[in-house]
C-alpha cells in the first residue's frame, strides 16, 4: 500500500517534471518593429523597459508601460462601448462588430487575445465559434484582411509536400481541416469554410490549452458547387466545379501525406465535410493515423452523454437507456454518427441481440428496409415491416405522423432545417411515453435549430429536458421556475478527443477512446444538477471537464496500448499512471496566457 502510494507520487512528480508544455518563448530572436508585428511576440504598451532597451523597441512605443491587467480592462471597456454603441442594431450587425474586434486582438496580440477569451467564454464562444462563426464564413471573402492558417487547392497538386513546409512554426499539434463542403447547416460554402477550423482551434487553446503557436487551420479548396459564390466577383476560392470521385481523394490523400511528412504526431480533425467525403475520409485514414471526423464522432459522443443524462432525469437506471424509444431527424453524417454510438452504448448494457428503439428520419420521411438506393450508413437503422406495422408507419411516414405513432422518449434534430419541429410536431411531443420528454434541437448555426427553446417548453410542456446545437438563453417559465438549455455542441468533446489523444501519443483513436470521452461527459453532472434538466457542464467550466476527458480519452489509448508517449513522457510512464495523475498530468500541460520575459535576466 504505502510503495504503491510512494510509487503513485514518484510517478506525479516524474510527470511534472516531464510536463511538455511549452513555457512562454524566454528569448526572442528578432528585434524592433519585427517584434510589435508579431502577435506571438507582441505585448503592445505591456513591453518593460529592459525588453525595450534590449529589443530595439525604445522610441517604437509611447513612454509608459501599461500592465496586462490594464491592458486587459481596457479592451474589455472597448468591448462594453461597443456593445453599447450598436444597441438596437440588427443582430448580424452587432455580431459581425464584436467579431471584428476579437478578430483584430487576435491578429495583433495573442497573449491578450487567448486571456480574455478564457476569461470570458460564455459570452465570447458565439462570437469566434457557433453562431457568429457561420455568419463570418459567410461573409469571408468580404471580410478578410490577414490571412490565417494555410490553403490548400486542387491547384497545388504535386506541390504540396514542399508548401508543408512554408508554414513558419516548427511544431504542429493540431490541424483542422475542412474541406468547406457543409459548414453548419450553411451548406458548402467553399474557400470561406476556413473560419470553421480557426474557430475550432480557437475553443482548443481555451479549452484544451493547446499552445496556440502548434495549432493549424487547413482549407482544401477543391472548388465549390455554391453557384453564388462562383458568380461572386469577390470570392477568394477557386472559381470551380468541386472535384469528385479519385480526383477528390488524391488531393486529400496527397495534404494528409505532406502533413505527417513534417509533423508526424499531429492529431487531424476533420471537419464539416459533406456526409459522403466525411465517411469515406474516416474509413480511409482512422487507422493510418492520428484523426478523427468531429461532426460524426464529438458529436455522437456529446449526444449520448445528453441521451443517458436524460435517462437519469426520468429517474430510470442507466440500463434503461435499451428501452428508450428516439426519433433521430437528420440521416447525414452528425445523425448517422449518433445513432452508431448509441447502437454500441444499447449493445454494452443490453447485449448484441439487444433491439433498440430508434427511428431514423431524413428528408425524404422515415427510413425503412423498402427504401430504395438507401445509403449503406443508414442501413442499421432502417426499420423493418414487422417492426412498424403495429405502428402503423410505413416507408416515408412524415415527421409529425412519426411522433404521434411512436410518442418517442427523445426527439432529435440533426437535419440543419431551421424550425422543422414546428409547433404541432412539439404539441405532439406532450404524448410521449416518457414522464420527461427531451427535444434535441442540435442543428446550428441558431436559425437552422429544428426548434427554438421558448417554443419548445411552451408547445411540449414545462417538463421537458431541452438542449440545442447553439447556444439559447434559459426560459423564464414562471413561478421562479427555469426552462433550462442545455447546449448539446460537440465543443464539450472535440478539445479533450484531442488533447487525450495528443498527450497519450495515441497511434490512432479508437472506438474505445472516443466512448471512454462519452462516459467522462455523461457522469460529469451530479443527480441534483440533472433533476434540474441540466445535462452539460456550464461553458466557465470547458476547461476543467475538457482535462477530464483528455485524461479520460488518455487512459483508454494507454488500456488499448495505442498510446506512443508524447515528449519526454514515455508510454510506460503513462502505464504507471493513476487516474488522478493523469488528470494532473493533462492539466500541467495545458497553455495558459501570461507575458513571459522576452530577454534572459
Ligand atoms: N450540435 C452539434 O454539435 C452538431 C454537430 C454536428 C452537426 N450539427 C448540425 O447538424 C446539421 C446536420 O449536419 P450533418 O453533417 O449531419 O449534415 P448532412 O448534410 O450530412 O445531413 C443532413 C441530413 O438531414 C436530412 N434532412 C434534410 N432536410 C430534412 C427534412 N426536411 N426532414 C428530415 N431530414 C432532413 C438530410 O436528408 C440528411 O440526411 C447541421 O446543421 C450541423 O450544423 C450539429
Ligand atoms: O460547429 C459547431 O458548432 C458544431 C458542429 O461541428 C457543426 O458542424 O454544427
Ligand atoms: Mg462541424
Amino acid at each position: 500500500m504505502w510503495r504503491a502510494a510512494r510509487s503513485a507520487a514518484s510517478t506525479l512528480r516524474r510527470t511534472r517534471r516531464f510536463s511538455t508544455a511549452i513555457p512562454a518563448p524566454s528569448i526572442v530572436h528578432k528585434r524592433g518593429a519585427d517584434i510589435l508585428h508579431d502577435p506571438w511576440f507582441n505585448k503592445d504598451t505591456g513591453f518593460p523597459m529592459t525588453e525595450r532597451d534590449r529589443l530595439g523597441l525604445r522610441g517604437l512605443l509611447p513612454p509608459r508601460v501599461i500592465s496586462f491587467e490594464q491592458q486587459y480592462e481596457r479592451f474589455m471597456e472597448s468591448f462594453h462601448s461597443l456593445e453599447k454603441n450598436t444597441e438596437g442594431q440588427p443582430d448580424s450587425v452587432v455580431s459581425l462588430a464584436k467579431w471584428r474586434i476579437l478578430n483584430r486582438l487576435h491578429d495583433r496580440n495573442e497573449t491578450l487575445y487567448y486571456r480574455v477569451l478564457i476569461d470570458n467564454i460564455k459570452d465570447f464562444a458565439p462570437i469566434i465559434y457557433t453562431p457568429t462563426v457561420g455568419l463570418v464564413c459567410q461573409n469571408y471573402s468580404g471580410l478578410f484582411r490577414r490571412p490565417r492558417g494555410m490553403y490548400f487547392s486542387a491547384k497545388d497538386k504535386g506541390e504540396m509536400m514542399s508548401m508543408i513546409f512554408n508554414w513558419p512554426s516548427t511544431q504542429v499539434d493540431m490541424i483542422v481541416l475542412t474541406d468547406g463542403s457543409r459548414i453548419l447547416g450553411l451548406g458548402d460554402l467553399g474557400v470561406q469554410g476556413i473560419g470553421i477550423p480557426i474557430g475550432k482551434l480557437d475553443m482548443y487553446v481555451a479549452a484544451a490549452g493547446i499552445n496556440p503557436q502548434r495549432v493549424l487551420p487547413v482549407m482544401l479548396d477543391v472548388g465549390t458547387n455554391n453557384q453564388k459564390l462562383l458568380e461572386d466577383p469577390l470570392y477568394l476560392g477557386l472559381r470551380q466545379p468541386r472535384l469528385e470521385g479519385e480526383e477528390y481523394l488524391s488531393i486529400v490523400d496527397e495534404f494528409v501525406e505532406a502533413v505527417h511528412a513534417r509533423w508526424p504526431k499531429a492529431v487531424v480533425q476533420f471537419e464539416d465535410f459533406q456526409a459522403k467525403w466525411a465517411f469515406e475520409t474516416l474509413d480511409r485514414y482512422r487507422k493510418k493515423f492520428c484523426m478523427f471526423n468531429d461532426d460524426i464522432q464529438g458529436t455522437a459522443g456529446v449526444a449520448l452523454a445528453g441521451l443517458l443524462g436524460t435517462v437519469r432525469a426520468q429517474g430510470r437506471p442507466l440500463t434503461d437507456f435499451a428501452n428508450q424509444k428516439i426519433v433521430v431527424v437528420g440521416a447525414g453524417s452528425a445523425g448517422l454518427g449518433v445513432l452508431k454510438m448509441a447502437l454500441q452504448a444499447v449493445s454494452r448494457m443490453a447485449g448484441p441481440s439487444a433491439d433498440p428503439h430508434f427511428f431514423l428520419l431524413d428528408k425524404n420521411g422515415l427510413i425503412t428496409k423498402h427504401r430504395k438506393d438507401i445509403d449503406p450508413a443508414a442501413l442499421p437503422f432502417a426499420k423493418a415491416h414487422h417492426e412498424i406495422e403495429g405502428l402503423g408507419l410505413q416507408e416515408g411516414a412524415g415527421l409529425l405522423e412519426v411522433v404521434k405513432k411512436v410518442k418517442p422518449h427523445v426527439l432529435l434534430g440533426l437535419s440543419g432545417v431551421g424550425g422543422i419541429f414546428h409547433e404541432e410536431v412539439l404539441r405532439a411531443m406532450r404524448e410521449s411515453d416518457s414522464v420527461r420528454p427531451a427535444i434535441f434541437a442540435m442543428s446550428n448555426p441558431t436559425n437552422n435549430a429544428e426548434c427554438c427553446p421558448v417554443d419548445a417548453f411552451k408547445l411540449a410542456g414545462e417538463n421537458i429536458v431541452f438542449a440545442s446545437g447553439s447556444p439559447f438563453e434559459n426560459v423564464d417559465l414562471g413561478n421562479g421556475t427555469i426552462g433550462h438549455v442545455n447546449q448539446a455542441n460537440n465543443m464539450y468533446l472535440f478539445p479533450g478527443i484531442g488533447l487525450g489523444a495528443l498527450l497519450s501519443g495515441a497511434r490512432n483513436i479508437s472506438d474505445t477512446m472516443l466512448e471512454a470521452a462519452a462516459e467522462c461527459l455523461a457522469s460529469y453532472m451530479s443527480d441534483e444538477e440533472i433533476k434540474r434538466g441540466i445535462l452539460y457542464p456550464s461553458i466557465n467550466d470547458i476547461r476543467d471537464i475538457t482535462a477530464e476527458v483528455g485524461a479520460a480519452v488518455l487512459r483508454a489509448a494507454v488500456a488499448e496500448d495505442l498510446a506512443e508517449g508524447h515528449g519526454d513522457v514515455g508510454a510506460r510512464e503513462l502505464q504507471h499512471m493513476s487516474k488522478e495523475e493523469s488528470i494532473e498530468y493533462v492539466r500541467s500541460n495545458m497553455w495558459y496566457p501570461v507575458y513571459g520575459p522576452l530577454v534572459h535576466d
